[in-house]
């Protein structure tokens, strides 16, 4: 007799190829409308389902993996930052967690070249200034920006996101430097043209851009503090399409509005879609609303990979993209 097929439970609406494929596989419950599923509606799903297919917007923390029914084996997550899921937590209870790595790197890394330019270019003022229709014409000193050529990117964070970086922006003629847990291999170096840097306090003293790719994670909370962009120099711009822990927002906004750092371009956010007001007030920041990989053909990747990790997982196999406390 065939096994029955799992009961998938998807958190959000994604990519009609995605969804297809889902129904053809498993006995899914898709989500309609498109809305964030509430603590109780998790709850509910974390009992009923054999696999939780959640997003990054899901805190799927360590009192609802608590409550979890015991069929609950797999979370597969619809996304590469898992900084929302208490993996230690589903491993005690041998819940197996997977990610989707790798398959928006380009897009991401392109994302973080636009917040590189748009900072440095002042793109959202030109922008501004033709949608309100007060341009008068071009003059010598409107809009003046920095070259990007020539610059000083220093990436934290150089693994997929922070590769992608940085052969970018070694196109566009700036010197790459990293900071890493571990240094990389020296082909990977040699390609990149870029320099370590054990220190990440010496890297940042010294670099023009200051790009963030590293998760969040324990270690990496707020290690953009008020001491380190005291460090930074006054003409740096800092980046970030990582997690937006990584930055203190509020030491963020003094330094921006101390004229400590010369300006700041955000993917991500502290507290989610949660803005500081503040940081919505003070020049030379430029915001976007999480969309570092938001483009059609890397959502159905996604997607892609969510169908691999369990479908290897129903087949009795450990997913490929699976992630173990301590990984990241
Ligand atoms: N804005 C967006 O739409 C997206 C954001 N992301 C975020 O970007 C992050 C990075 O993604 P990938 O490059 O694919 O991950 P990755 O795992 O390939 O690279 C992360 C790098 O950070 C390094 N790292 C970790 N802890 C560190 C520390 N304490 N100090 C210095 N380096 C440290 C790791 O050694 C690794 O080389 C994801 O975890 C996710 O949070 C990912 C995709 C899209
Ligand atoms: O995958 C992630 O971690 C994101 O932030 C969105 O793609």
């Amino acid at each position: 007799m065939p096994s029955p097929r799992l009961s998938v439970v998807v958190t959000r609406r994604l990519p009609e190829p995605v969804e297809t494929r889902m129904k053809e596989l498993f006995d899914v419950r898709l989500r309609d409308p498109d809305t964030r599923m509430s603590r109780e509606e998790l709850a509910e799903a974390m009992q009923s389902a054999d696999v939780l297919v959640p997003t990054i917007t899901d805190q799927i923390d360590a009192a609802l993996i608590g409550q979890a029914g015991d069929r609950l084996r797999l979370i597969a997550n619809y996304g590469s930052g898992v900084d929302h899921i208490d993996v230690a937590t589903a491993r005690s209870r041998g819940i197996l967690v997977s990610n989707t790595p790798g398959v928006v790197t380009e897009d991401t890394a392109d994302m973080v070249m636009a917040l590189i330019m748009a900072v440095t270019r002042r793109i959202p003022e030109g922008i501004a200034s033709m949608a309100g229709g007060n341009w008068d014409g071009w003059s010598p000193m409107a809009f003046l920006g920095s070259r990007l050529a020539g610059k000083r990117l220093g990436i934290l964070g150089m693994g997929r996101i922070g590769q992608a970086v940085a052969r970018r922006a070694k196109v566009f003629g700036c010197q790459v430097h990293y900071h890493n847990r571990r240094r990389v291999r020296p082909e990977i170096e040699e390609e990149l043209e870029a320099t370590w840097w054990e220190s990440l306090d010496q890297m940042l003293a010294r670099m023009d851009i200051v790009s963030i790719n590293c998760p969040h994670t324990p270690s990496t909370f707020h290690l953009l503090n008020a001491r380190r962009l005291k460090l930074m120099k006054p003409s740096a711009v800092v980046v970030n399409a990582s997690r937006g822990e990584v930055i203190d927002e509020n030491a963020l906004t003094r330094a921006l509005r101390a004229g400590e750092i010369a300006g700041a371009g955000l993917d991500v956010y502290e507290r989610g879609n949660q803005i500081n007001p503040r940081l919505r007030e003070v020049p030379n920041v430029v915001l976007l609303p999480h969309m570092g990989s938001a483009t059609i053909e890397g959502r159905i990747e996604m997607g892609e990979k969510v169908l691999i990790n369990i479908k290897t997982f129903a087949d009795g196999h450990r997913p490929p993209d699976q992630v173990v406390p301590g990984m990241l």
